[in-house]
């Protein structure tokens, strides 16, 4: 394959975008790079309309962005798993912020005056030691090795084998690097991946096929009822830019554990809720961003304009609901909570999770497609009544939308990591609810959360109210 190396001016962030101009305009992807930034790249594949290239060097940086010093993975720039430790906390909230400007700007089809003016992005309390799941991976052994050990001359290894590597991708390709921390990951994560990485190498002659391992950060045992009120999480956050402490715990109900069997029961506390949930399954990889979250979520719901003549919401639905994360987080404040899911898996603990927190004489959960719900919610009172969506990256569907607009509750609250995908699918639900020309919905607030610190990644949060 040949190679071509290119110096770039950089004009955007997340994987910069670069345009060359001769001969003709093309954009060129680079990771890591900053704009008003110049490196040397090399382009190692093309696309139909740009290439992607490797960052060789910065030859100018950008001097107001780009600090090198406060970075503190020794893989960041080779790892696939973070882009943007060379700036300071304030400057990734802010590129954040601009990533919801921008979603809503090119793919929610909205003119600029729907669009309400993107609030800033809420920090994470944490910003290193923060990521309660990691998946480091290794592939299987080569073929020679596999026929040395047929053949009993194996050797068996005691140090690391140069071909084997566990960890992450290397940015751009699917290659692992091996690693052997990652400090956005929680202490307990850290100290469990050593010994982990050990057993591994020692064992690697039984391995027949690559394997992707699983680390999950739980607590040790439930907490009782007295640690639960004790152990409330405050949602104030901090913008330090420092790694996480680990604090010493005071009590077993604080300790933390590593858990790396897929079907293990992981523990966590949000706020004064405990939710248990199998490792393999879906949850927030972030808790200490999850009290600021569910509870500005509760915020946005009770804040409605004062003009309103509508009483407080009683009845709360919430699709694609995981384990229970926002039902039994709110549920207090409602009357009835419905939830529904596909995960047979996390609907059992969601169903769980109501009981483990005296929720369940409010609280359903049913498993099926998100649409489904709307069928076994109609005696909810729609002025009262609040929807959550929180779908997968890919966002929601037509038959959803479709459903929600003739169900027509007074508030819905979006959710989602991929805000691209949200943005589609807001723009959708506006320009449809106009189309009958009676009430519509419109966009009330949006805003990021900053779910996960050092990568380019933003959640976001959309409040439509029918109007
Ligand atoms: C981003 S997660 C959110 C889960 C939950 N709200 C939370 O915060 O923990 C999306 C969830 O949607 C579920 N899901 C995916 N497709 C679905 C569908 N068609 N209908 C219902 N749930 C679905 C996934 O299993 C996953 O648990």
């Amino acid at each position: 394959m040949i190679h071509f190396y290119l110096t770039l001016t950089i004009k955007s962030t997340g994987d910069a975008l670069a345009v060359v101009e001769s001969p003709k305009p093309w954009v060129v992807i680079a990771p890591l790079a900053l704009p008003g930034e110049t490196i040397r790249a090399r382009v190692y594949r093309n696309a139909r309309l740009y290439s992607y290239a490797d960052l060789l060097e910065v030859v100018q940086p950008n001097p107001d962005w780009r600090d090198m010093s406060i970075v503190k993975c020794k893989y960041f720039g080779k790892c696939a798993g973070c882009q943007y430790q060379m700036l300071t906390y304030e400057k990734q909230l802010e590129l954040k912020r601009n990533v919801v400007v921008q979603a809503y700007q090119y793919f929610s089809e909205l003119p600029e005056t729907s669009v309400p003016p993107i609030l800033s992005t809420i920090p994470s309390p944490l910003q290193y030691g923060y990521r309660t799941k990691i998946t480091p991976h290794f592939e299987a052994p080569p073929k020679k090795f596999q026929k040395v050990v047929q053949a009993e001359s194996a050797e068996i290894p005691t140090t690391r084998p140069d071909w084997l590597n566990i960890g992450f991708n290397q940015i751009g390709t699917r290659n692992v690097m091996d690693i052997e921390e990652c400090p956005i990951a929680t202490p307990v994560l850290n100290e469990a991946l050593g010994p982990l990485r050990e057993n591994i190498i020692k064992n690697i002659a039984t391995y027949k096929k690559g394997v992707s391992l699983l680390l999950r950060d739980s607590l040790v045992v439930p907490p009782s009822e007295s640690d639960l009120t004790s152990t409330q999480a405050s949602p104030e956050v901090a913008i330090n830019g420092g790694a996480a402490e680990s604090s010493s715990p005071s009590s077993d109900s604080e300790k933390h554990i590593c858990v790396t069997d897929h079907k293990g029961t992981v523990r966590e506390l949000v706020g004064d809720k405990l939710f248990e949930y199998t490792a393999g399954s879906f949850f927030q990889n972030n808790n200490s961003v999850l009290v600021p979250l569910t509870s500005y979520v509760r915020d946005a719901i009770s804040s409605r304009p004062s003009s309103s003549s509508l009483s407080a919401p009683t009845h709360l639905v919430d699709a694609y609901c995981g384990s229970g994360l926002f039902a039994l987080s709110l549920a207090p404040a409602f009357e009835r909570v419905a939830g529904i899911e596909l995960s047979n898996e996390s609907i059992r603990c969601a169903t769980r999770n109501a009981e483990l927190n005296g929720l369940s004489s409010k609280c359903t959960f049913l498993a099926g497609d998100a649409a489904n719900i709307f069928a076994t919610v109609q005696d909810f009172p729609r002025e009262q009544t609040v929807l959550i969506i929180d779908p997968p990256r890919k966002g929601t569907d037509e038959r959803f939308i479709e459903q929600l607009l003739e169900f027509a509750c007074e508030t819905v609250v979006y959710v989602s990591c991929n805000v691209h995908t949200q943005a589609r699918d807001v723009g959708q639900i506006l320009r449809k609810s106009e189309e009958g020309g009676g009430r519509k919905y419109v966009l009330e607030s949006l805003r990021g959360f900053d779910l996960f610190p050092q990568t380019a990644h933003v959640e976001s949060v959309a409040v439509l109210r029918l109007v």
